[in-house]
């Protein structure tokens, strides 16, 4: 029995795009199926001003095939150096739509992040002002703090001090992987987001670990126990304006994810649309998928719903590439680890 479902053009509200070419490869995979995305700075170097901004930006462009729209959100990599009058700028004139924290050492090319929170205080200031959101890389970076509990102290210790001390800061918390974060993100105002991705939805940590070590599932945050995913899925399907996709799509060639010391990030742009289908249809839910992925973002981030539309079909299982080549080497897709019977119609 064949099954179709229509929805608004979905946004990828948290993507790692990379430069070059990787860039080149894996623009294409998320331009298939959505029209825009939150773009994120960590490059080496990172994307700090706005003028750094702007050019990443024509690359991104320039990087489009032939016939494929895609608007990138730019995002400003935050520093202890980063000038408040800048991003201002860079907000006016309407090029970025976010501002990134990662705390020093987090994640993936995070070494600029921030150490010392006092440094970045006119910096939140201004941007509670203004209203341009902070993105936030929830983990705490000190190595007493076990890597599993990371994302709920940073809660406690760095992020509701930062909100309660900057009032009017609007927030995402990006890549939310525990019940404590479902739990914050809920009990916030409207100046409060979460972003969900697809394989925290899917994997728990016994995933990376059970019957030998999956490098393409590790990723950060860790995924966390069984009962965290499930506190993950309740919230993205629940409909609530709080929660929407953010892939956290984070491409590192297979050279460097099968290593002694592997990378973090799992590369989900590919097949995120018919693998979210897949899970909100098991939760009873496919009528909120249009809200997770394609209204609650764009809301917070106070844009239009894109015009068109993208429609999913039900039938056989429809297998999708393991890998995908890029000018860096092969990258391997995120493999749910079952049979997908929802395929994205083009
Ligand atoms: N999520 C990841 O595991 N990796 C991301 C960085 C990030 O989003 O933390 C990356 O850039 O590779
Ligand atoms: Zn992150
Ligand atoms: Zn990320």
């Amino acid at each position: 029995m064949t099954q179709t479902l229509t929805l608004r053009r979905p946004d990828d509200m948290h993507l790692h795009l990379r430069d070059g070419a990787m860039l080149a490869a894996v623009l294409p995979e998320s331009a298939r199926h959505f029209a825009r995305a939150i773009v994120m700075p960590n490059l080496v170097p990172p994307v700090v001003t706005g003028a750094e901004a702007a050019a990443y930006r024509d690359r991104i462009l320039a990087a489009l095939p032939e016939g494929m729209a895609f608007e990138p959100l730019m995002t400003l990599y935050l520093t202890e150096a980063t000038d408040p009058a800048d991003v201002a700028a860079a907000h006016a004139s309407g090029l970025v739509k976010a501002v990134k924290l990662y705390p020093a050492g987090a994640t993936t090319n995070s070494a600029s992040g921030v150490r010392d929170f006092q440094k970045v205080r006119a910096v939140l200031e201004t941007m509670a002002e203004i209203g341009l959101p902070l993105c936030v890389h929830g983990e705490v970076t000190d190595p007493a703090v076990d890597i599993f509990d990371r994302e709920a102290v940073f809660i406690d210790r760095v992020l509701d001090p930062i909100r309660r001390a900057t009032p009017g800061l609007r927030v995402v918390m990006e890549h939310i992987t525990t019940e404590e974060g479902v739990d914050y993100a809920r009990a916030g105002g409207d100046d409060l987001g979460a972003t969900i991705t697809t394989h925290h939805l899917i994997i728990n940590r016994n995933h990376i670990l059970a019957g030998g070590i999956r490098p393409h599932y590790y990723c950060l945050p860790v995924a966390k126990r069984e009962r965290h995913r499930l506190a993950l899925r309740a919230a993205a399907t629940s409909g609530q304006a709080r929660f929407f996709l953010g892939t956290d799509s984070a491409p590192h060639p297979d050279h460097l994810k099968e290593h002694a010391c592997g990378c973090a990030g799992c590369f989900t742009a590919t097949n995120t649309m018919p693998l979210l289908a897949h899970v909100f249809e098991e939760e009873g839910a496919l009528d909120r998928l249009e809200a997770f992925a394609a209204l609650n973002g764009a809301a917070f981030y106070r844009l239009p719903p894109n015009p068109g539309t993208l429609t999913l079909m039900k039938g056989d299982a429809a297998p999708f590439p393991a890998k995908i080549e890029t000018g860096a080497g092969p990258v391997t897709v995120f493999d749910p680890g079952f049979p997908v019977h929802w395929k994205v119609l083009d």
